[in-house]
């Protein structure tokens, strides 16, 4: 007999975060994750007077006259109410109302960052049917939909039921219709895979509550045989003439079977479906499974089994969870977001079966696809190729918008249900595709391209409690290796000072006692002699500069990049990192703005050049907008100044004529145009009218700067004047990647630098 150990399942997870962060994340700045954002000014007296009284007693009057009118003057048709009482709080049981609120405000979230869809979260302090239908049916007036969730069944089935009958918009229960649809939509390219036919495919579901339940009913409507789906719940399976622990919904689905328990049902079956808790599914029940089984284990946080454990027992099978860092995310965040976005564009009164099928098959056809570019990018070219490990389409994929809500308003229009016509599709899905920021998705395709390709990062400043957490959060976010540099006595004492452990796969080098510094010191020797130092200095600079020594080691391929900045200044930082690294081109700062109004924009040079002139300020423009492609942009390139075409007249306008000219020299393949002041170079109607011959065809996303000054002032007020989030500036033009934090850069900051540094490192 062996005395071997099984191997351990291979963690196959693409991102981890940890408990301690994501309550960090939550607490930060404002607690929670949503705040109210004004529309409309409200700054003079005047605005005062148009927004409130007396002005607003217009659009009351008129609503009162004619209800749909409160379409055009309210937010009521882009808004959506997420309510629930936390009787089943994903996977985790009866939290109640409070605790649920963290997944609440996450679904507005997520309604907001996928679908443009402005909500509002409403935990409800009763279990209750009646005082809860009470409680939402005279909302209608405020919301143009209602999304139930996490109410467990059976009732779910009678709040969502009642609530149906009583208000006159989509009211939805998520956890029912959005998982069905979902996993529907995986199961109709999972069977395809495994050359499967729904009508004879044996499927088995853990639970039977209110996912179970929906999943069934919506598999029977696509062609599945009742008597092919055994459904089980805490008592084993749901088998004719069972009566402990029965409701009408489970005895609907109770099926003619010998089959008593979980394990017994699965012998032999094609696909389970997991909708109870962690852990309910063995290595030992999978293996008694068809060929090629299909397994959704959807329980959250944690599913029914890993991926790992279910690979190790079925290397076979075709495995998807519910969760964001792990392959296949069976999840209802691909359907609510897009789903009330096509029924509240075409206002319909309900989400009818007819919607729901189209969702289904528009996000199945979706994922069946040849993958484009940026989107196969976020998967490092290669998860996201339909088969096995890319059954769905993953949340991120920036055509969801305009494909999922255009089938949702079409079989709206196509049904009946729609109270606002939908002219032009065509026209309709361009500008679902405008509502999405691609510049923001694709930072998220270049966080998957780093876990793809980890690399080894170099954290200058080591000892430094929040560059000690970012480098935490590095290795558990799978995108590497991180170096700290520093004294591992302190670096240790600072660890244990704030309770954390130092996860494997993080080295820490003390630059002092390193073996590498003669290395170091004779490379950077050789560099630098000419520039007025002597061995002894470098030697001094190695030994006791950790940039220059972080430096070195990137220079040297003993680490990919570098990041620094958190202690020291900008110009200190930029210096020793200098030392050892040459710029290749034109080195420059790029500044990402992420705007909701005006999508993401690029801003260049925010760090190097104080007052660049035509040949450099072409050669930033260039380059950046390399870089605005990369990230999905259509590049249009504005320099600005305080001047717009020659008004006023100064001297600055001249070097960027200048640049101009050299690029209308050099025929690049861009939009490019200046010199003009922000407002022009951002607003495309006010550059119609008064500018008709700017080259630019729509708004700016590249602002090339006539200097630092301008460029300081823009970035650093931006963050606290607005909402949008800025990242940057971001180094380029390094022979090395190499970025530098400001100083006092936060966590997730740090965090954000090292993976765009190890981003440079996979794409030089
Ligand atoms: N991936 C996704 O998109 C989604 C995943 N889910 C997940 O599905 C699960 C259920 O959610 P929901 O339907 O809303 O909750 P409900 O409370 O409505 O239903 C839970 C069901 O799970 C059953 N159950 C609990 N423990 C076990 C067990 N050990 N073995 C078998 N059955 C068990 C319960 O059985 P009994 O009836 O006997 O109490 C009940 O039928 C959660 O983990 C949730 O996170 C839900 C929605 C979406
Ligand atoms: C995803 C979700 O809605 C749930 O697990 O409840
Ligand atoms: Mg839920």
């Amino acid at each position: 007999m062996s005395d071997a150990r099984p191997t351990p399942p291979k963690d196959t997870r693409t991102a981890r975060v940890t408990g301690e962060e994501a309550l960090a994340m939550h607490a930060a700045g404002r607690p929670g994750k949503l705040e109210t954002r004004l529309t409309k000014p409200l700054v003079t007296a005047r605005d005062l007077s148009l927004a409130y009284s007396p002005g607003v007693a217009e659009p009351c009057l008129h609503i009162h006259r004619s209800p749909a009118l409160a379409y055009d003057y309210t937010s009521k048709g882009n808004f959506v109410a997420v309510v629930s009482n936390g009787t089943a709080v994903l996977g985790l049981g009866n939290l109640g109302a409070l605790a649920s609120k963290p997944v609440m405000e996450g679904k507005v979230a997520l309604f907001k960052r996928f679908a443009d869809v402005d909500g509002m979260d409403l935990c409800l302090d009763t279990e209750d049917v009646d005082e809860f239908v009470n409680c939402v049916r005279f909302l209608g007036p405020s919301f143009g939909g209602i999304n139930l969730e996490d109410i467990k069944a059976p009732e779910c089935f009678v709040i969502e039921q009642r609530l149906r009958e009583l208000m006159d918009i989509p009211v939805f229960h998520d956890d029912q219709h959005g998982t069905a649809i979902v996993a529907a939509a995986g199961l109709i390219n999972a069977a395809h895979l495994t050359g499967r036919d729904l009508a004879t495919t044996r499927l088995v579901i853990n639970g039977a509550g209110a996912a179970s339940i929906a999943c069934a009913e919506l598999l029977r409507a696509m062609g599945m045989r009742p008597e092919n789906i055994t459904m089980c719940d805490t008592k084993g399976v749901l088998y004719r003439g069972r009566t402990e622990g029965m409701n009408q919904w489970k005895s609907a689905h109770a099926v003619e079977t010998k089959a008593r328990t979980l394990s017994q049902a699965l012998e032999g079956a094609d696909v389970f479906f997991g909708l109870s808790v962690k852990g309910a599914l063995t290595q030992d029940m999978i293996r008694a499974m068809a060929d090629k089984p299909i397994i959704f284990a959807m329980a959250n946080p944690d599913p029914e089994i890993t991926p790992e454990e279910a690979k190790q027992a079925r290397p076979d099978c075709i495995i998807a969870t519910g969760r964001s860092d792990y392959p296949n995310q069976v999840n209802n965040v691909l359907g609510f977001p897009f789903i009330f976005r096509g029924a509240l564009d075409v206002r319909a009164s309900t989400i009818n079966d007819a919607m729901k099928v189209a969702a289904a098959q528009a996000l199945a056809e979706l994922a069946r696809e040849a993958v484009p570019e940026e989107v196969a990018r976020s998967g490092a070219g290669k998860r996201l190729v339909f088969g096995p490990e890319y059954i769905i389409p993953n949340a991120f994929d920036p055509r969801l918008i305009s494909r999922v809500p255009v089938a949702v308003a079409e079989a709206a229009v196509r049904s009946g249900v729609a109270r606002k016509p939908l002219v032009d599709p065509a026209r309709y899905a361009r500008e679902l595709t405008n509502r999405l920021d691609v510049a923001a998705n694709a930072l998220e395709a270049i966080h998957e391209q780093v876990r793809a390709n980890p690399r080894r990062v170099v954290f200058a400043e080591g000892e430094e409690e929040a560059v000690i957490r970012a480098a935490i959060a590095f290795v558990n976010a799978g995108y590497g290796t991180p170096i700290l540099v520093g004294r591992e006595e302190r670096i240790h004492a600072t660890v244990a000072g704030i309770g954390v452990r130092l996860p494997e796969g993080i080295e820490v080098h003390n630059a002092r006692l390193s073996s590498s510094n003669s290395r170091y010191a004779d490379w950077l020797y050789e560099k630098r002699q000419r520039d007025g130092f002597l061995y002894r200095d470098i030697q001094r600079l190695v030994n006791n500069d950790r940039n220059v020594f972080a430096a070195c080691m990137v220079g040297m391929g003993d680490a990919d990049a570098l990041i620094t900045g958190e202690t020291r200044s900008y110009s200190v930082a930029l210096e020793g990192v200098r030392m050892a690294l040459d710029a290749e081109g034109v080195l420059f700062g790029m500044t990402m703005m992420i705007a909701r109004r005006s999508g993401t924009v690029l801003v260049a040079d925010t760090a190097i050049h104080e007052r660049p002139d035509a040949t450099t300020l072409a050669a930033i423009a260039t380059r950046s907008a390399g870089v605005a492609r990369r990230l999905g942009l259509t590049p249009r390139v504005a320099f600005l100044s305080f001047s717009t075409f020659g008004d006023p007249k100064g001297s600055i306008p001249g070097s960027i004529r200048d640049a101009v000219k050299l690029l209308d020299a050099e025929g690049v393949d861009f939009e490019y145009d200046g010199e003009m002041g922000a407002d022009v170079a951002l607003d495309a109607n006010l550059r119609a009218s008064l500018y008709p011959f700017c080259r630019l065809t729509g708004p700016a996303n590249v602002l090339v700067m006539p200097g630092l000054h301008a460029a300081h002032i823009l970035t650093k007020a931006v963050p606290h004047l607005t909402s949008a989030t800025t990242i940057g500036p971001v180094l380029m033009g390094l022979s090395h990647p190499a970025q530098i934090v400001p100083t006092g850069s936060g966590v997730n900051q740090l965090l954000d630098m090292a993976a765009l540094a190890a981003y440079q490192a996979i794409s030089r």
